[in-house]
Parts: structure tokens; sequence; C-alpha cells
């Protein structure tokens, strides 16, 4: 059982806040990026991804970003008000900032790497004086993602709506989403994630991004019973450990924990795994389901999500995912 409280009256489902970015991934698979010559434009970034994937599951959904004031900055803007996001809190920069590129490289289906274009990049230009204490207040959820703290002023923007967030009873998950080229050390690095998991309620993240919050490098048998008791001592309720295609681990405070396997899929690249882990996950949690019902969802869409092309616009919509359950069984192989 957990106990992540959701307020019925509020208006809105789920709020995330970070970054709206560009993907443009490799039209031709199976060659590195040096031979690859076309690109499909989609909208990225973690963040970005879940909450498209939460409003395709029919959640009241809104933004807190910032945009560049560029054609791509446009792009995503109606991309997100295409999904029916509420974007009155995407604001623009006018400094001249640019949107985050992302080009991935689909080698084969178990080699894939992305090579990022971030100098001065709007989306960490969001600043405290464009966190609205009364939009956070009008949400059940808020989702923020760990890339958006890499920075200043992002990382007192992300500081502030998760304070607002404490304020007014409005549960907080945390996607760790730890991108290693947009930080500088770390040590740094590891500092502020445990600042802001610390105030956050249920917290998402791979085996080695929890590794990296607890300054374990290179171990390789780290134990998440104790990662997650860490939490505990904290704010959180859930804790979630994902193992890749091994599958996933969570642990809630009451002391028990909830794996779930994978379902198999025809994988075509393995980025956006996580993001549709956490839509599904987040949708399948605040609709009542169990934890190890959301789990079993957020896996089934990763599943579809890794077997198509983009991150964002593959995120399936309810129709789609239930019938993917109802066909498609789920292998456990313990986490
Ligand atoms: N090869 C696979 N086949 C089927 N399902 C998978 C596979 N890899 C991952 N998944 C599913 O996706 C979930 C999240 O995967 P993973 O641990 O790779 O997240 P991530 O590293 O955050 O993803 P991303 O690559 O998007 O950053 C897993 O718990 C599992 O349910
Ligand atoms: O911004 C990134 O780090 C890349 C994302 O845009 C991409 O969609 C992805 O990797 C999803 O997990």
């Amino acid at each position: 059982m957990n106990d992540l409280q959701f307020d019925p009256a509020r208006p809105l489902d789920l709020v995330a806040v970070g970054r709206l970015c560009i993907d443009l991934n490799a039209n031709e698979t199976g060659r590195p990026m040096e031979e690859t010559m076309t690109f499909t434009k989609y909208v990225g970034g973690s963040p970005a991804n879940i909450i498209i994937g939460t409003a395709r599951l029919g959640m009241r959904t809104g933004f807190i970003g910032k945009l560049a004031d560029d054609q791509m900055g446009r792009f995503i803007r109606s991309y997100l008000q295409k999904d029916g996001i509420d974007d009155s809190q995407v604001c623009v920069d006018h400094t001249g900032a640019v949107t985050g590129l992302a080009f991935t490289e689909i080698k084969s289906p178990q080699e894939c790497s992305i090579l990022m274009y971030r100098d001065n990049v709007a989306d960490l230009l969001l600043s405290t004086d464009e966190i609205s204490e009364d939009y956070i207040r009008q949400s059940k959820a808020l989702l923020i993602s760990g890339t958006a703290l890499a920075q200043s002023p992002s990382r007192e923007a992300v500081f502030l709506a998760l304070e607002f967030a404490r304020r007014h009873n409005v549960t907080v998950f945390f996607d760790l989403d730890y991108r290693p080229y947009t930080w500088k050390s770390a040590a740094e690095t590891a500092v502020y994630y445990n600042l802001a998991a610390e105030k956050c309620d249920c917290i998402i993240g791979t085996r080695e991004e929890f590794n990296m919050m607890e300054n374990l490098y290179n171990v390789t048998d780290a134990d998440d019973e104790a990662t997650a008791a860490r939490w505990f001592s904290q704010q959180a309720k859930l804790v979630v450990i994902k193992h890749g295609g091994s599958g996933s681990i969570a642990y809630t405070a009451d002391g028990l924990n909830h794996r779930s396997g994978i379902f198999p899929a025809k994988v075509l690249k393995t980025f956006g795994a996580g993001d549709s882990y956490a839509s599904a996950f987040i949708h399948s949690l605040m609709q009542g389901d169990s934890v190890s019902e959301a789990m079993r969802r957020g896996s089934a869409s990763a599943s579809i999500v890794i077997s198509r092309h983009s991150c964002s616009d593959a995120m399936p919509t309810l129709e789609e995912l239930e019938a993917f359950l109802q066909s498609n069984e789920e292998v456990v192989s313990g986490a």
C-alpha cells in the first residue's frame, strides 16, 4: 500500500516543471551518427515526454518551463497545445537562448546514444519569478526532473516549486533523469539531487541514478532496500528503482516491496523507456491502482515506446495501452 494523497478538488492532475526540448531521431537505424543523413524531429526532454504521456492517458496536465523565442520553441508549444496540455506557465526567453537539441544514434537496439547540443539553452533559464504559487496549488501532483537542477536560475526555480508544493500538499514525483553532460562534477550533482529528493513523495530512478546520489562509484551490487530506507527517513512514501530489461522494484514505507517484470518488445531503441514507464505508472497510481498494477502499466507503456521511433509522439493513448495489456503477457525474471 502507498500513502500518496491526491486532493480530488484540484482542477489539474499533474504539472511538470523542467525542460522542453527537441529530439532529432536518426531515420537510418543500424549505423553510427557519422553515417546518418536524416533525422525526424520530435518534442523531447524527459519531463516533456512524461507530461505528454500522461495527457495521452487522459490526465489534466500543465507545464512550467521556458522556451526559446524561435521556430523550435513555437513547434514545442503547439505540440503541447495539440495534446491538451495547459501551456499558460510556459514562458519565452528574450535573451537569445536556444532550444536544446538531442540527436539520437540508433546503432542497434542495444547500442543507442544521444548527442546533445545544450549550450545556452532556454530551459535552464527558467527563474523563480516565473514560478506561480497559485498555479502549483491548483494541481494534485507536481513532477520534477533532475536535469533542471543542473544550473541556476532553473535550479532555484525548481526548489521554489518544491516549496510551494509542500506548502499546499501537492504530491511530488521526482524522476531522477540524470544526464551527466548537463553537470559540472559528480559531487555537485549528488548534493543537489539529494537536497531535492529529501523533499519528494515518490522517487523514480534507475539503479545507476540512485548510485550517483549515494556517491557509489563503480558499484554493481548496491542494495535496493537500503536505498529505499534512506528516503523513507525523509519525505518519501514510495521509491521505484528501475533495472532496465530486468524490470523494476518499488518499495513502500510499510516495508513491502513490489516487483515488476517487463513486456518483451521488438526494441527499436531503448531511450524513452523511463519516461513512458513514469507516465503510465503515475497515471495508474493517481487512478487509485495498486503499486504493482501501476508498475505493470508502466512496463507495458515502456514496451510500446521502445518499439517505436520517438519518445514523445510514441506515447500510447489509454485505448492503446489497454489493448496492449489485453494481448501481451508480462515476464517476471526478478529485478
Ligand atoms: N529491453 C526492454 N524490453 C522491455 N522493456 C524494457 C526494456 N528495457 C527497459 N524496459 C522497461 O522500461 C523500464 C524503464 O527502463 P530503464 O531502466 O532502462 O529506464 P531509463 O534508463 O530511465 O530509460 P531511458 O533510456 O528512457 O532513460 C523498465 O523498468 C522496463 O519496464
Ligand atoms: O533531453 C534529453 O536528455 C533527451 C530526451 O529528449 C529524449 O527524449 C530521451 O532521452 C528520453 O528519455
